[in-house]
């Protein structure tokens, strides 16, 4: 306490001689300015200003600073705040979730009491007795039980009453607010996705156009469920979006017309139905309105109404010689959860049900009678049919039918008004007309079925099929490619492999070379030595010695490397040949003509090493020798038999290596193979001491022994032991076995390996 009260004092003496050194300073300061300072003044003043402005400003400084403070503490939202309106957002989410889930409760709910009261619903309708009726003193047959709204008597004309049960029946003095009163839920269904069909059947002049259209005065249901629709869809407004489209057709003499295209300038089209592929039908052409209001609407049901084919009969003035169909389609999207809906609402009214001589018609109303009845059987087929719950139902059988398919029965929503008229006269077409509605309300139509927009939904499945088939496609692509990969590998390696084993056969081929080129020096020595002339070693040397093989072609092409043997040509073509041929003749300038005739001492000429070159089977040269595998070392013989380096010895050639055969023609590339095979030195007969002897040997890769030893001969190079184990296969495939087996093949065999 004490040291706190000490800083405090401390503190406070501080401040009090800052102040009165400011103080003191500026009275100073007003003592230095003297009258004889003049100048000085103003300036003083400025110095007293600013140090005031100092001093507000400090002041501004610690205001804000403490309203900085408040700020971080209290001003912002805090924590609490904040999670406030998570939970409000929290809360909204979940009440549009119930108001979602309520919402379809409510709808199953309405569509559940549709369907116990029936989705097949039959309200009749009895008009008042009319003017002519009274004056002619025609009197009532229609009875009503003032407590039930549901049932109707009908006197006959032996005072027997005939009763009749509805859905609901309105008396003659029902008024069309009180009918319509009645026809509202139904009509609102088509706001939740149902497709709805409304339509009046009835005699003639007993008021289904009244009930369907009404007049000015009184306007029907068409105009006021336009009118609901419009209120309704505007009480949804904040979930729903709806968009209401008319159209308006009637069908005459078996034939679509077009009730709103008919007002403008085009040309009346032909209207056909046609199946969508949603499998609805539709009427393509046909004018849609889009309709805002009820303005709209009216206008439009009048200018419709005006076009409408009607004639007047003994029974009615106006009587409809045609069936109008109104259809509105409502588009409806869910603001909420995005569902689409397209839905139909039928307004049917009926051309009149009458019979042909009781309204007295001919000519053109005959036909148009004729017509109409048809159509009106064909509507009572498809009901007796739904009726019977029977496979086939003929909607096919009428335009009227097949235009509704898709609203009658099944799984949408129907009204029938069956208009009656009270008077006696009309007694008959009344029991035939309230037998019709019976069955018809003896239809169990199954539970109706909400529509979502068809339309969207084939376009998502035609999508979603063409993402199946592009996943399909581009999986087997995937799986191609990978197969292709996998193949390229294995080619690769496979290559590789080949050209690693091409490099080994190089080798040893140079090799080879260089041991055989070693020996034949030592030949050509030793056969000069042994000669006395020169100059016959000389020719010799030209006759025999055979060039090395320049490196091009100490092998084969890499992927060419086949054992295919082209046919052997007649003529010694090959250049071996030709230098033999032109040394024999001694005259280079003769060369070609010395090509083209071989010497007739070819004997003498043929006599040296590589005579085991290539077979020819055969004794024509026109016979192409077809490729072999196995004879990439053979002689082309011009007799009847093929040999192998093997087996020469036996059958074409004698002791001394030399052929017997009078001509030989050699092929270069067998004669390179020949020399391949031609046995080292260490290895040659030891019987064969001589040049010749050296020479023969090595044609025939270690000359086997003449035929009396043939069975006792062993061959020691290990190519012919090789060759004598097996067949040869001049291929890369064969060789790379072989070197699989023992990796130089070729090379000699080590003598622990020479001695197995
Ligand atoms: N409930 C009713 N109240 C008052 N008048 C009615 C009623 N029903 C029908 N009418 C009158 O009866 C007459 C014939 O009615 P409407 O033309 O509607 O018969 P319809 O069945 O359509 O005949 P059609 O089949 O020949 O076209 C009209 O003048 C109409 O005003």
């Amino acid at each position: 306490m004490c040291s706190e009260s000490c800083d405090r004092s401390v503190l406070d003496e501080v401040e009090e001689n800052t102040n009165s050194m400011d103080e003191d300073t500026i009275s100073n300061t007003n003592q230095e300015i003297s009258p004889a300072q003049g100048p000085t003044l103003p300036i003083l003043q400025k110095v007293i200003n600013l140090s005031n402005s100092i001093q507000n400003l400090k002041m501004e400084h610690e205001i804000l600073s403490n309203q900085v403070k408040g700020i971080t503490t209290d001003s912002f939202p805090g924590h609490d705040v904040v999670g406030t309106i998570q939970l409000l957002n929290n809360e909204y989410e979940l009440l549009k979730k119930k108001y979602l889930d309520e919402s379809s409760e409510r709808k199953r709910l309405y569509n559940e009491v549709i369907e116990l009261k029936g989705n097949i619903r039959v309200f009749c309708r009895c008009r008042p007795l009319n003017q002519c009726e009274v004056v002619n003193g025609s009197s009532s047959v229609v009875e009503f039980d003032s407590s039930q709204d549901t049932e109707l008597q009908i006197i006959s004309s032996d005072s027997s009453k005939k009763q009749f049960k509805f859905d609901h029946v309105f008396r003659p003095e029902d008024g069309q607010e009180v009918v319509f009163a009645q026809t509202k839920p139904i009509v609102t269904s088509v706001l939740d996705g149902y497709n709805v069909c409304i339509f009046a059947y009835g005699q003639t002049g007993t008021g289904k156009t009244f009930t369907m259209e009404g007049t000015p005065e009184n306007r029907g249901v068409n105009y006021r469920t336009l009118e609901e629709l419009f209120r309704v869809s505007g009480q949804r407004g904040g979930v729903m979006r709806y968009e209401l489209f008319v159209g308006m057709m009637e069908v005459y003499n078996e034939k679509i017309r077009d009730l709103l295209g008919e007002n403008s300038n085009r040309p009346t089209k032909k209207l056909e139905i046609k199946q969508a592929a949603e499998g609805t039908q539709e009427v393509p052409g046909l004018v849609e309105a889009p309709v805002y209001s009820t303005e709209e609407v009216w206008e439009l049901l009048k200018s419709g109404s005006r076009v409408r084919s009607v004639g007047a009969t003994n029974a009615n003035e106006l009587s409809s010689r045609s069936h109008c169909l109104l259809r509105v389609t409502v588009r409806g999207t869910n603001l909420i959860n995005g569902q689409k809906t397209r839905s139909h609402l039928w307004l049917v009214d009926l051309a009149g049900s009458e019979r042909v001589g009781k309204i007295e018609v001919e000519g053109e109303r005959l036909k148009e009678s004729q017509f109409i009845n048809k159509s009106l059987s064909a509507l009572g087929d498809v009901i007796s049919a739904l009726a019977s719950k029977t496979g086939h139902v003929p909607y096919r059988n009428s335009k009227l039918t097949h235009m509704l398919q898709s609203s009658l029965g099944g799984d949408c929503k129907t009204l029938m008004f069956v208009q009656i008229s009270p008077s006696d006269a009309d007694l008959g077409e009344t029991i035939c007309s309230l037998n019709f509605a019976s069955r018809v309300r003896g239809i169990e139509g199954g539970p109706a079925r909400k529509q979502v927009d068809l339309s969207e939904l084939y376009k998502y499945k035609q999508m979603a099929e063409k993402l199946k088939h592009d996943e399909k496609e581009t999986k087997k692509l995937q799986d191609n490619v990978q197969s292709l990969q996998l193949r390229l590998a294995a080619r690769e390696h496979i290559c590789k492999s080949l050209q690693e084993k091409v490099r080994d056969l190089e080798n040893q081929l140079a090799e080879e070379r260089k041991t055989r080129l070693k020996q034949e020096t030592r030949a050509f020595a030793a056969a000069a030595s042994s000669r006395p002339s020169l100059t016959q070693a000389a020719e010799r040397t030209k006759m025999e010695k055979k060039p090395p093989l320049g490196p091009s072609k100490l092998r084969l092409p890499l992927r060419r490397l086949t054992n295919f043997m082209p046919p052997a040509s007649p003529m010694p073509t090959n250049r071996k040949t030709a230098r033999i041929a032109m040394a024999a003749s001694d005259d280079k300038e003769n060369y070609p003509k010395t090509v083209m005739a071989p010497p007739t001492n070819t004997k003498a000429l043929l006599k040296p090493r590589r005579v085991s070159i290539a077979v020819r089977p055969s004794t024509t040269t026109t016979q192409v020798i077809q490729p072999k595998r196995r004879v990439s070392i053979a002689t082309l013989q011009p007799h009847s038999y093929m040999t192998t380096p093997l087996r020469s010895s036996a059958s074409g050639f004698n002791n001394g290596g030399t052929m017997d055969r009078p001509s030989l023609v050699r092929d270069p590339r067998k004669a390179r193979y020949s020399r391949l095979f031609s046995p080292l030195p260490e290895f040659r007969n030891p019987s064969e001491t001589t040049p010749a002897a050296t020479r023969s040997s090595s044609k025939f890769m270690g000359s086997p022994p003449p035929p009396a030893q043939a069975g006792s001969w062993k061959p020691r190079h290990p190519t012919v032991v090789a060759l004598q184990r097996k067949s040869v296969v001049w291929s890369p495939l064969k060789l790379r076995g072989m070197q699989s087996q023992r990796k130089s093949s070729l090379l000699p065999l080590r003598p622990s390996a020479l001695r197995e």
